[in-house]
């Protein structure tokens, strides 16, 4: 059992939401590094967008038998991701360090997150076609590729993965998120989007089972939403406490004071 200080808290901030967080957002999540081993995951889905028209087309996202969306990845694709990440990167290692946190890059793909084998039949639109997707199931995380979590560190991992061929995938942000959290032994997960609350009906939710939460994802959660309530399932199986899904500072969220709760039961 790791001591308290040790316990890291997994934050996944997405692609939606990145560009438009404050100073004052930014502040606060380096207060909470100072006190918390802080493990960061980053998506990229509308930087990624802004890098070129080749990415913001309707069939730049598929779905899965499941109805989970995936990007359609190439090795053009897994590419453009890198250049991203890595201007997405300097930028958020330069806002922990002036934060006074000390702060290191991983990428996923180099011994963090392993992928089993991807689908090969792939829903785009309304057509369904056999299609090379480099994107892989998430199977496991290597807490090892996260060494010395301790108060006053964190680490930015952007979620590529390898699969049992070397090859490198990618694969959902959310869910590599929760391989994170369970393999780091995190208590809270927390999903940093562009929307306050999970909405049922219109309505914002405060707390949800992740029963619940799974039988609504089933019924009717779409898009990002759906592969959040899925990942906060998977999360909390791994042995989270809570998974945290808004958009307000990392402390609002913690204590309750906004977002969804998503808790085991
Ligand atoms: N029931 C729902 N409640 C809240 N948001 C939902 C719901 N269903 C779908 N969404 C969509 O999920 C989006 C967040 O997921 P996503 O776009 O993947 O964000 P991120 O890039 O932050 O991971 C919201 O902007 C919203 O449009
Ligand atoms: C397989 C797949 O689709 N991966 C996602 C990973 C990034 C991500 O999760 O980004 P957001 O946080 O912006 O949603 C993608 O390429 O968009």
């Amino acid at each position: 059992m790791s001591a308290p200080h040790a316990v890291p808290v997994v934050v996944k901030v997405g692609g939606s939401c990145l560009d438009d967080l404050s100073d004052g957002w930014w502040d606060d999540l380096t207060g909470q590094g100072r006190e918390h081993p802080l493990v960061l995951v980053h998506g990229w889905s509308k930087p990624l967008r802004q890098l070129g028209e080749r990415h913001d087309r309707p069939d730049t996202m598929l779905r899965d038998r499941y109805g989970n969306q995936s990007r359609w990845t190439t090795p053009e694709v897994i590419r453009d991701i890198k250049t991203v990440s890595a201007r997405l990167g300097d930028d958020i290692l330069d806002r922990l360090r002036r934060g006074g946190i000390t702060a290191e890059r991983v990428l996923g793909s180099e011994g963090l997150i392993r992928a089993g084998a991807g689908e090969r039949w792939w829903w785009r639109g309304k057509e369904l076609v056999e299609l090379e997707n480099l994107v892989g199931p998430i199977t496991g995380a290597d807490p090892a590729a996260l060494p010395r979590p301790r108060p006053g560190h964190a680490q930015l991992v952007t979620p590529l993965a390898r699969n049992a061929a070397g090859q490198e995938v990618n694969t959902d942000g959310d869910r590599a998120a929760a391989a994170i959290a369970g393999a780091a032994g995190a208590r809270d997960l927390v999903l940093v989007t562009n929307v306050s609350h999970l909405l049922i009906d219109g309505e914002p939710v405060d707390r949800i089972s992740a029963r619940d939460a799974a039988a609504f994802r089933d019924r009717g959660a779409t898009g990002g939403m759906r592969k959040k309530l899925r990942a906060a399932g998977e999360a909390l199986e791994r042995g989270a406490e809570r998974v945290v899904i808004g958009s307000a500072p990392i402390s609002d969220l913690l204590a309750g004071r906004t977002g969804t709760v998503v808790f085991q039961k």
